[in-house]
């Protein structure tokens, strides 16, 4: 490095968090560090969609597949493989304060992965097509996608558990 500026470098020991790994690791980081920022519980969600081909990938790094690839190169990597089922997941986490552990809330719907179809406005629904329904989440009218969807599935699960706590 001193080589190619005029600047001094140091090598400092720290173990600075990168947010990696399963859905449920990734959200129980990131209530976490949500409920270090106040007094009230919080919280948070997180969304994934997941290539069985990929053993789950790309998973919590879709967004940024898909900025890279756009719902085209979404469809291309799973062209390739016989397997072209996937998940979309959304997981909320409640953490009622700083040191206690996130409760997570996982919504699970289960379709496969198609050339992209219907309305090109939001993110990857054109590519996700839901099992036991012939339209894309993209082409589907939002009263049905949201009756049906990974998020309505997290949130009946919370809804019922903030019901029972209160
Ligand atoms: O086409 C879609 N249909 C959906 O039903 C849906 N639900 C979420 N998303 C997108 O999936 C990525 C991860 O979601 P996400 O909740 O993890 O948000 P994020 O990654 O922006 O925030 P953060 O994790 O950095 O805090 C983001 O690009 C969201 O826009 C969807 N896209
Ligand atoms: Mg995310």
């Amino acid at each position: 490095m001193e080589d190619v500026t005029n600047f001094e470098f140091d090598n400092l020991k720290l173990d600075l968090d990168e947010y990696q790994g399963t859905p449920e690791e990734i959200v129980t980081k990131k209530a976490k560090l949500a409920a270090t920022h106040t007094d009230n519980p919080v919280l948070v969600e997180d969304v994934s969609l997941c290539f069985n081909a990929y053993k789950g990938l790309p998973g919590p790094y879709i967004k940024d597949f898909l900025k890279q690839l756009g719902t085209e190169g979404l469809y291309k990597m799973v062209s390739g493989f016989d397997d072209h089922t996937a998940y979309a997941q959304c997981i909320f986490a409640y953490c009622e304060n700083k040191d206690s552990e996130p409760v997570l809330f996982v919504g699970k719907n289960e379709g496969k992965i198609v050339e992209p179809r219907g309305d090109t406005s939001f993110g990857w629904d054109p590519v996700f097509l839901p099992d036991g329904y012939e339209q894309t989440y993209a082409e589907m009218d939002k009263a049905t996608k949201n009756s049906i969807s990974h998020r309505s599935r997290s949130v009946a699960k919370l809804k019922e558990y903030l019901q029972t706590e209160e």
